[in-house]
């Protein structure tokens, strides 16, 4: 199969068969699968089908039984064929042959005359024809094959035998091309697949056992060593080591892992021994994922090519009535000769293929998004990809993203008691909450050895406070606004307030019945990479917006850092509104750890969530960053651009092909041959600019 369009014909006709179920064909892996109930339809009936349609089976032995569960990575990569001694390649060769001698004996017997090149153009239209009809059958009437197959028939019936001749070998070397093409943007899919090791060392007791990767099961302790590929995504439960993940998150720089950290299948361990936790069945681990995004992108349409759908739906055809047109009208009309007018006929037929133009969207569209998942870069589908290279602005969350997101409390005040007696208080309202205040308030307590007091009724008040009743008394950490919410302005320490904030440090109030108690300063640092990446979209002209629940002065200090516009004080229903009022003219974007800002992603055009390798939430995001830079989100923008550039050019090449020849033919300048060489010629440009996309990648 060369293109996607190829798997839906197939996946059309095998589902009209009785008794076949859940029928999916996968593009990339080439992989049929389907539920048959072999009473009603054999299975000899089934590749019948799938043969008259064009397509092969690689090998009848690899039909299998497969059990239910089994995933799609148990069934051995076919065995592939050099690309000159596939079907395609043969059925080329053996019309070239009969061409050649064709030529040689009307050359040798010229009383012969062009009937010596009858042959070649017979093998190709009962090829070509066959497959023309079967596709009819199945609801596609306006096949190239069949428009191709008519102007041959009708070129051999005027006499111009050498001219279809031509046309059937043009048609078999530019499907083969086609085929070339399309392998080669397969196979830089299939490379992550790659990625996995086949097997992995499953830890037993003292000894460590071979299994295939694909059986590993949740839970299972595997042996990494140094210089092996991480077999599953796990959590590191032994040893200390650094991991290159770069095939996978795009991250150049290799990881130092520790226990407790993550690791992603397709890693490389660098230096020492690790024994990982096996945390996702290989069947969904993160490259299988990406495969299946991958797969799931290019069924989803884009508005681009929904639309260029709709327009070749139409095109086809108008060719068509043209084309009738062009026979029947100057004949009958004006006198003119039917011969030249039939074949200026047959040539508009033969531009009647809107093939080029199909593929030109979606064509562009997977290999920008494959040129994403290369660089840690996912991307949900072609509609994301179109969005993101618009956007006017793009907001982002500050804990997590723009921030380390790992707040450490560095100044108590104790209004009334001592320090020790103020942290115990509020890591004890703050046990439970899983707010990044929290678990630094509940850090720190640990680290100065602090006992949690007892505490019942914890709640959180999001946007602004945790409260829970310790000793007998209401205790509440909070922001300062909710502090004077609760107790008015006179009784809190403004000035200190102001002057810890101005350091771009977060202030929590802890007040005990609503009477304030003590403050606590915190501070996130900036993350090294956010510097950059604010300016990087600067550079792209995208306006870029820090939303935060902080206060304006904590804001703006770290804003200021940073290089970005900041708008502070939003309780998470007010970040919506934020985001709504951004989309003035251009659509937002939102960027964000995917944790706790989920109604935020969803609200924006496109939601890009970033997270360390296997956390990323994309469930509720368009888009995700493997790699955890926020650099990515300008090369996201970037991708979506070059793909947009690469579909308008691939637009440009199908559209303008087929428009110098409707008017060369119609002036008769054109031949046949050249007539298809501009269709075939079209496709495989098409395919070819779009593959340099991936190249770009690496
Ligand atoms: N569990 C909590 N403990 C103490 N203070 C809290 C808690 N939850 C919220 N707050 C207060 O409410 C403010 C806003 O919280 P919110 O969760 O909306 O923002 P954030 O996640 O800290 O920051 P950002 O919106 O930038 O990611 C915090 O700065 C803090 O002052
Ligand atoms: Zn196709």
């Amino acid at each position: 199969m060369d293109c996607p369009s190829c798997a839906t014909k197939i996946e059309t006709a095998v589902g009209r068969l009785p008794g076949i179920e859940d029928v999916s064909l996968s593009y990339h892996s080439q992989v049929l699968k389907l539920r048959l109930d072999e009473a009603a339809t054999p299975r000899e009936r089934l590749e019948g089908t799938i043969r008259s349609l064009g397509f092969g089976i690689e090998d009848m032995d690899r039909i299998r039984v497969v059990a239910e569960g089994e995933t799609d990575t148990d069934v051995p990569a076919p065995a592939t064929q050099p690309w000159w001694w596939t079907p395609k390649a043969r059925l080329t060769g053996l019309i070239g042959l009969l061409v050649a001698v064709g030529f040689l004996v009307s050359w040798f017997a010229p009383s012969l005359g062009d009937y010596a090149l009858v042959p070649a153009a017979l093998v190709g239209l009962v090829v070509f024809g066959r497959r023309a009809l079967a596709l009819a059958r199945v609801g596609s009437p306006f096949s190239i094959e069949m428009l191709m197959s008519i102007a041959t028939a009708g070129a051999l019936i005027i006499g111009e035998t050498a001219e279809a001749s031509i046309v059937v070998l043009l048609f078999a070397v530019g499907e083969l091309l086609e085929g070339v093409a399309a392998g080669s943007a397969r196979s830089g899919i299939e490379a992550l697949t790659a990625l996995v090791p086949r097997t992995a060392l499953v830890i037993d007791g003292e000894i460590a056992r071979e299994v295939p990767a694909s059986r590993l099961e949740i839970g299972q302790v595997v042996l990494v060593r140094p210089g092996d590929r991480v077999p599953a995504d796990g959590e590191v439960v032994d040893g200390e080591s650094d991991v290159d993940e770069s095939p996978v998150t795009g991250e150049s720089v290799p990881v130092p892992k520790q226990v407790g950290s993550a690791v992603i299948a397709g890693g490389i361990n660098a230096t020492g021994a690790l024994q990982v936790r096996v945390t996702r069945a290989a069947a969904d681990n993160t490259i299988a994922r990406i495969i299946h995004l991958i797969e799931e992108a290019q069924a989803s349409k884009s508005p681009t090519a929904r639309f260029i759908e709709r327009f070749s739906a139409r095109y086809t055809p108008f060719v068509i009535l043209v084309a009738v047109l062009t026979v029947l009208v100057p004949p009958l009309a004006f006198g003119a000769d039917w011969h030249t007018w039939i074949y200026r006929g047959l040539a508009l037929l033969l531009i009647g293929c809107p093939c080029a133009l199909v593929l030109s969207t979606p064509a562009a569209i997977t290999s920008g998004i494959a040129a994403g998942a290369r660089r840690g870069l996912l991307i949900k589908g072609g509609a994301a990809l179109e969005t993101i290279g618009r956007v006017g602005a793009i907001a982002f969350d500050k804990t997590g993203t723009l921030t380390q997101g790992r707040p450490q409390v560095t100044d108590l005040v104790s209004l009334t008691g001592n320090e020790r007696s103020l942290l115990g208080m509020a890591a004890a309202v703050e046990n439970g909450s899983s707010h990044p205040i929290a678990r630094a308030i509940l850090d720190r307590a640990a680290s100065d050895g602090i006992p949690l007091r007892p505490a019942r009724g914890q709640k959180a008040l999001p946007g602004r406070a945790a409260q829970a009743v310790v000793g007998g008394k209401l205790i509440e950490v909070g922001s300062p606004r909710h502090a004077v919410e609760s107790c008015g302005p006179g009784n809190l320490p403004a000035d200190r307030i102001t002057t810890l904030e101005d350091e771009g440090k977060t202030v929590v109030v802890v007040l005990a019945d609503t009477q304030p108690v003590g403050l606590m300063a915190l501070r996130d640092e900036p993350r090294p990479d956010a510097l950059r990446g604010i300016a990087a979209l600067r550079q792209l002209g995208v306006r870029s917006v820090m939303l935060t629940g902080d206060n304006a002065r904590t804001g703006q200090a770290i804003g200021r850092k940073l290089g970005i516009e900041v708008k502070a004080d939003l309780l998470p229903e007010n970040k919506l509104s934020e985001i709504a009022a951004l989309k003035v003219g251009a659509p937002v974007a939102m960027v964000g750890d995917g944790i706790n800002d989920g109604p935020a992603l969803a609200a924006a055009d496109v939601g890009i969530a970033m997270g360390g390798g296997t956390d990323v939430a994309l469930e509720t995001a368009d888009a995700a960053l493997l790699g955890n830079r926020v650099e990515g989100v300008a090369d996201l923008i970037a991708l979506s651009r070059a793909t947009m550039t690469n579909i308008h050019q691939n637009v440009a090449v199908a559209l303008g092909l087929k428009a110098v020849f409707l008017v060369t033919t119609l002036l008769g300048v054109t031949d046949l041959w050249l007539a298809i060489l501009a269709d075939t010629g079209a496709t495989v440009l098409v395919t070819l600019n779009a593959l340099r996309l991936l190249r770009r990648a690496k």
